[in-house]
């Protein structure tokens, strides 16, 4: 008998339907990884399985028996629980507490909670310390803790929506050694990703879902990523060619980003290119630091940037890396021996607490990407006040700029007027960094997770953006712990270890799979 049965789902927002007769089953002792490109349904889905949002049809049993939960507490009761990526944990509580939380131990002493805790998290490999304090893990491992924490409860399905979009491989391999321990304990798994490679590793069968139908149901052991990335997408991928449009930021202005340019519907599917496609920087360079370092730390890190590159840098947790993101941003009090732009020598500050850079940084960690939910798309694109009643013709180019920003983009909406809370995860995250990217002054940025969350098709875009940004002459430094975005949008690659670059990896001279296999070979593993 299956754990979950669904049939004839059904949900709609208003006039958009988002899941249309929707059946699929999940056995016990069985991992079923979600897919489908940014508002195929995904989310929803997983939140009506959930029992945060309900049907508007269709019926679900689990083992045999009907189950209608009222609320996300229902669903935990009657033995269906839920992982979201972007949890947020008590900051007050230790690691520990964090996983036995609602559990048995919740109210034991602290050496047994931690005996326990440091059990759990040993026996799937996880290196987190069970006395930290959650406030001192990134916001996105909280995810990880939640999913440590499922183990030690005793629901019988889990959906984990995203958990992976931001973990470091070994993280991820600690992810998916808990599903893997859960299939083992005979509990299911649905699994949501974007990370298609990672995501066939762990899952037994795979649910394609495309615009709210169930497309494909197929076992992973039949599927390879760049095909099933196709399969999710329902076409052409577009070829990764930079278009060079004027895109521009003056005051009145609203957020104008590159015209992307539409596939043909009769394009090859995908399109893998052996090296990267983007242009060759120009070998001026934009900025070099020498011995960037935090205070305290030993090692430093010497970086040349050209104009137009778009430079990576990766590590593990705790490699060092989010320091030297905080030093080039300023974040972080820093030193460096020497700060020069466009080969002009900086004067670098020398007293203690200082920053020697202060490079703008996007970091997509607040809720709605620092967007207010609440407002619409409309007002979220643009940059100043508009609607001004003297002032028609501004307000049509305001309006229309919205709009050619929502179709480059592929958002799927509605209507500008559509609140940005409404869209989903993949859609907010395209729309706050392309507004981010045309509001920001500076030729030299900093980039977190630019493509985290988004399906291939809007990856492209995103890398369309950064390409035009970069043939205008900007520079980026790319932060990010996914090989694959690093392979897609960079130029260069610095594998951070120890708070120093320990090697290079250029992908203009590299195969792209060797320079993803090499990140993945320098930083799998815990450190
Ligand atoms: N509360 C809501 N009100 C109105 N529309 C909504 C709401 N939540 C989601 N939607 C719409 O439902 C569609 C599906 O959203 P959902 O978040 O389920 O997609 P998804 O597949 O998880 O996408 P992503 O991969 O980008 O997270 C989207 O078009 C979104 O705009």
């Amino acid at each position: 008998m299956d754990l979950l049965q669904v049939d004839g789902l059904a949900k709609a927002y208003g006039s958009r339907r988002v899941l249309q007769d929707v059946s699929f089953s999940v056995a016990a002792g069985e991992v079923v990884g979600l897919v489908g490109a940014n508002g195929a349904g995904k989310s929803t889905l997983g939140d009506v399985v959930a029992g945060r949002y309900a049907p508007d049809a269709g019926r679900m049993t689990v083992l045999g028996h009907p189950y209608a939960p009222l609320s996300a507490a229902d669903a935990r009761h009657l033995g269906v629980g839920a992982v979201e990526q972007l949890v947020r944990l008590d900051p007050e509580l230790t690691v520990a507490r964090a996983v036995c939380r609602d559990t048995e131990l919740a109210g034991a002493p602290d050496s047994r909670v931690r005996a326990r805790a440091r059990a759990v998290l040993a026996d799937v490999g996880l290196d987190l310390d069970p006395d930290q304090l959650v406030a001192d893990v990134p916001r996105f491992v909280h995810g990880l803790v939640e999913a440590a924490r499922v183990l030690a409860e005793d629901t019988r399905l889990v959906v984990m929506d995203e958990v992976s979009a931001a973990l470091t491989p070994s993280e991820v391999e600690g992810l998916h050694a808990i599903a893997r321990r859960l299939r083992s304990q005979g509990r299911g798994v649905l699994y949501i990703s974007h990370r298609l490679p990672e995501m066939l590793a762990v899952v037994d069968r795979v649910l394609v879902l495309r615009e709210g139908r169930i497309a494909l149901d197929a076992p992973a052991a039949s599927l390879e990523p760049a095909g099933l990335a196709v399969a999710t997408l329902d076409g052409a991928v577009p070829a990764a060619r930079p278009q060079s449009l004027p895109w521009g930021t003056s005051s009145a202005a609203p957020v104008v980003i590159p015209q992307a340019r539409p596939a043909p519907e009769d394009s090859p599917a995908v399109v893998v290119p052996a090296t990267t496609t983007r242009p060759e920087p120009s070998s001026d360079v934009a900025l070099e630091v020498r011995n960037l370092r935090v205070p305290g730390s030993s090692a430093g890190i010497d970086l040349r940037l050209r104009r137009g590159e778009v430079l990576g840098l990766t590590g593990r947790r705790r490699s060092g890396l989010q320091e030297i993101a905080g030093a080039l941003t300023g974040e972080l009090p820093a030193q460096c021996d020497g700060v020069a732009v466009r080969g002009q020598e900086r004067p670098v500050p020398a007293q203690p607490g200082s920053a020697p850079l202060r490079l703008a940084a996007y970091r997509p960690d607040d809720d709605a990407y620092g967007m207010d939910p609440g407002e619409t798309i409309a007002r979220t694109l643009t940059s100043q006040e508009w609607g001004r009643p003297e002032d028609l013709r501004s307000e049509i180019a305001t309006l229309r700029g919205v709009i050619d920003t929502v179709h480059r983009m592929n958002v799927r909406t509605t209507s500008i007027r559509t609140v940005f809370g409404a869209l989903s995860g993949g859609d907010q995250h395209k729309l706050a960094l392309a507004r981010w990217m045309a509001a920001t002054e500076g030729d030299v940025v900093v980039v977190h997770e630019p493509t985290r969350g988004l399906d291939l098709r809007s990856r492209r875009e995103v890398r369309r953006l950064l390409d035009d940004v970069t043939a205008h002459g900007r520079s980026v430094v790319v932060v990010s712990v996914d090989p694959d975005e690093l392979t897609d949008v960079c130029d260069r690659i610095g594998v951070v270890a120890d708070g120093r670059v320990e090697e290079w990896l250029d992908t203009h001279e590299m195969t792209l799979p060797d320079v993803r296999a090499r990140i993945l070979g320098a930083v799998a593993t815990p450190a």
